[in-house]
């Protein structure tokens, strides 16, 4: 009986020109663009892996890493009648950051470059830098901090403090050129899809494990909960407040609840200055679902007591909470109307 053999793909990310590349050629791995992250993009990008037993393959600076993933796998029947491999399985999810450019990106309100190529899980292009980012740290089982060479000794400590914030779980590696000083990275889990999904700090912290902050350079996170839902107006006048009065907010993912739209769950994503609102799929009602907010906030010099009171402040007081969701949905709502029938198009 011959042993199975497998093609171990890793997948790759990173901004244009943060060393990816590099890093391929420093560990002799083959490095292979993938411009979309639909099924056949990832089955024509592996068609010609020969032989090799593992290969990177690169994942545009916009496409968000865990949904390329699943593209990975389902392209996996088709890979096995190209590739000469026997089987498709998924290596590291390797991000690659550039430490000379980082803090100014994640502060950057401008959009990551446009997809190559429309593809189902791009959707309509709207990904900022900073978002693309923190999907990138947040989905990565190695975080490759390169060109420590432009930034001193601190700022990389830092933004490994403020990398390991964000997830926990990654092994972060310091690298010239795409050359680590230190270790190899870690073997690739055998559960790596199902261990990624737990991996980012916001759903550690909002699962109530109560991860460890560096308070060295003023890095930290709030975790905020409360029933009541938002007013839209005073949530809208306290997002428009650029004041950093309780700290500089760099990331912020949870659930939340608009008074104005009291049986949609929302989701809350906020990366650099830039913040999105969606609806989820979850039932109001579901036992899962929080009643009011549950969002995790990571930043710099963030005071926990100030944020909670602003936060306060936007929900619905005694009298209006009284008057029930009838009354709720006669409020002034000025965010954009969300389409709850997506999924029926
Ligand atoms: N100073 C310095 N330059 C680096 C380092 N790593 C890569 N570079 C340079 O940065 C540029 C981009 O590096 P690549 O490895 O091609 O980056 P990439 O992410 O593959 O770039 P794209 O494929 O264009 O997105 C090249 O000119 C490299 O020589 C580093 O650690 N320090």
């Amino acid at each position: 009986m011959t042993s199975p053999s497998f093609l171990t793909l890793n997948l790759v990310s990173g901004l244009a020109g943060a060393g990816k590349s590099s890093i391929a050629r420093a560990s002799g791995r083959t490095s292979i663009s993938l411009d979309g992250a639909d099924r056949a993009a990832v089955s024509g990008a592996i068609a010609g892996t020969g032989t090799r037993s593992e290969v990177m393959l690169e994942i545009h600076p916009s496409a968000v890493p865990l949904e390329v993933a699943v593209a990975v796998m389902a392209a996996g029947g088709d890979l096995v009648l190209h590739s000469e491999a026997g089987a498709i399985r998924l290596g590291n999810f390797v991000s690659v950051l550039d430490a000379s450019t980082f803090w100014r990106d994640i502060r950057s309100d401008k959009l990551a470059p446009e997809p190559p190529q429309p593809c189902a899980t791009h959707g309509e292009h709207d990904r900022t830098v900073a978002d693309a980012l923190v999907q990138q740290i947040e989905w990565a089982s190695v975080v490759v901090i390169n060109k420590t060479d432009l930034s001193t000794a601190a700022e990389c400590a830092d933004l490994r403090d403020f990398v390991r914030l964000l997830n926990p779980s990654c092994q972060v590696i310091f690298a010239r050129h795409g050359h680590s000083s230190v270790s190899a990275w870690l073997p690739p889990r055998v559960d790596m899809l199902t261990w990624l999904q737990q991996s980012p700090g916001w759903i550690r912290q909002l699962n109530g494990e109560g991860l460890l902050a560096s308070g060295r350079t003023g890095l930290g996170y709030v975790v905020y909960r409360d029933p009541r839902p938002f007013h839209p107006g005073r949530l809208a006048s306290f997002l428009s407040d650029t004041s950093t009065e309780s700290g500089e907010i760099l990331r912020s993912r949870g659930l939340f609840r608009l008074a104005s739209r009291p049986h949609v769950v929302g989701s809350w994503n906020s990366a650099g200055p830039t913040i999105a609102f969606e609806p989820t799929s979850m039932g109001s009602h579901d036992p899962e679902s929080p009643w009011g907010q549950e969002i995790a906030f990571f930043g710099r010099n963030l005071d926990g007591a100030r944020l909670t009171a602003n936060l306060d402040a936007c929900l619905l007081d005694d009298r209006e909470f009284i008057g029930g969701p009838m009354e709720w949905r006669s409020l002034t709502d000025p965010f954009p109307a969300w389409d709850l029938n997506q999924d029926d198009d």
